[in-house]
Order: structure tokens, then sequence, then C-alpha cells
């Protein structure tokens, strides 16, 4: 991809009428790269859930959601991570780059249940797609009935007259692309993926980021569907309670 210059870059990939902020990249890295990550994917660390499978890099968050610090692997972070410096994605972020990477597998009627990432992260992921397609769908919080109500005529509101997509929506997430979730979208929406094997009725009115999709051309040939296929997605983020007890260990011997 070529990238846009810094302050304005991200601005062109916004998806509009939807709560800030998502951005969405088409063809954020190459089909060279994504088949040569998609061949360093460790195959001996996933973990077997019922409707996916996940591998945690460099490792899974203790209980108090503390990250034990190691280095990413290699395949991990270049050439994306430069990418997201450029883009000026975690800036803000206490370590100013992602420190974890949640790798989850999905094949055809696989998902995950609609769920918030939580506070043991800075409210910034980066989510880079590789295989098939499938959408993310974009979901409400639950909160009480009467705040519900509230919230309701208060964002119908809002999107009516930002010319938006009433909640819940969907993101169509194509291969090599990134997603960008932060600021309200991340602490106020919950995301989830259905576990389907066909996305349906696509298009301009279903689909919050349809104007961003590279190949909607295919899509509208198809009759609006998309089949699912294997799809991995790497989930960039910083964690923010880091303990270094290991790194300092292995330092003072490396100092030896
Ligand atoms: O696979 C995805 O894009 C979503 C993964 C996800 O929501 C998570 O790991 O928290
Ligand atoms: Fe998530």
């Amino acid at each position: 991809m070529t990238i846009p210059d810094k302050k304005h870059g991200l601005e062109a990939f916004r998806i509009a009428g939807l709560p800030p902020d998502f951005y969405y990249i088409p063809n954020f890295i190459t089909a060279e790269e994504e088949a040569s990550i998609l061949h360093k994917i460790p195959a001996q660390r996933w973990t077997h859930l019922t409707h996916r499978r996940l591998q945690a890099h460099p490792s899974t968050l203790t209980k108090n959601n503390t990250l034990l610090a190691a280095p990413l692997p290699v395949y991990l972070t270049r050439p994306i991570i430069p990418r997201f410096k450029e883009l000026s994605i975690f800036d803000n972020t206490p370590y100013q780059q992602p420190n974890h990477v949640l790798i989850n597998e999905y094949k055809p009627g696989e998902g995950i249940m609609p769920h918030e990432d939580g506070n043991a992260y800075a409210p910034v992921v980066a989510t880079v797609s590789l295989g098939g397609s499938l959408c993310l769908d974009i979901i409400a919080k639950p909160t009480s009935p009467e705040q519900t109500r509230d919230l309701e005529a208060d964002a119908t509101r809002l999107l009516q007259g930002l010319n938006g997509f009433t909640l819940p929506t969907r993101i169509f997430q194509e291969p090599r692309s990134l997603l960008i979730t932060t600021g309200d979208a991340y602490r106020d929406l919950m995301h989830g993926i259905e576990a389907i094997e066909i996305d349906e009725d696509l298009n301009a009115d279903t689909v919050a980021n349809w104007d961003l999709v590279a190949d909607r051309e295919s899509i509208e040939k198809n009759g609006g569907q998309s089949m699912r296929e294997t799809r991995i997605s790497l989930t960039y983020r910083d964690v923010l309670r880091v303990s270094s007890a290991a790194s300092k260990v292995l330092g003072g011997f490396g100092k030896r």
C-alpha cells in the first residue's frame, strides 16, 4: 500500500456513519507478505476452542492481566509494526507500539460471541486479516432497559443526523486488510462474528465500510453473498500491565 501523509493519512480510511473511531484499510499488506505470515504461524501453538482456535504471542496474559515482557516474533513485527508507526496508530498508548498479538482462526461456520475487549489493553486494536473474508458484527453494549431506550433514542438521532448506520451493523473484512478500533468504538461497543458459512445481503445499506471495500465487484457479481473460507486474524494490542521480572533475570545473565 502507499502510506498516505501522517496527519491526514488515516482520515481517508475512517468508516463514516459509525461511532468514532473505526478505520478500514484494504490491502494493508501484499499477497506475498500474507503468504509469508501464514507460513510462519507455528502449527504446535494452537489452543482449540469449540468455534475457533487461537494462539497468543509472546504469551497468554497472567490471571491478573499482566504480560510477561518478551519480544514478539519477527514475522509479526515486520513489515507490520513500522507501517503502524507511519500511521501513528499506537502513538497514544503507554508503550507506543503493540506488545501482544492474538491469532484467531475461523473455519467456515465458526465465529466469536459478541464481547468487548476490556481494560487489560490500551483502547486501540489493530486487526490484520489473512485468508478469507467475513463480517464483523458491531453491536451496542447491553444496558438497563431504560438506559437502552434513552441511548437508542440518542444514538438514532445522532446516527440519522450523520447519515449513519443504526446498530447492530457490520464491517466487512477482506484478506490483507487492516481494521483499527479505538476511542468510543473500543469502549462503548461490542463486536462478534456470526458462526455461519455465507455472509449475505452485503451492500451499501448493510455494510458500514462498503465504500472502502476493495473487491465490491466480486460480491456484487455473487448477488451480495460472500462464501466463508478459513480466515486468520492478527489482533495487535498494547497490554497496560507488563512485568519485566523474567527479562531482568535474562538481562542479568546477559551482562556476565
Ligand atoms: O478475529 C477477529 O477479527 C476478532 C477477534 C477478537 O475479537 C478478539 O480477539 O478479541
Ligand atoms: Fe475482541
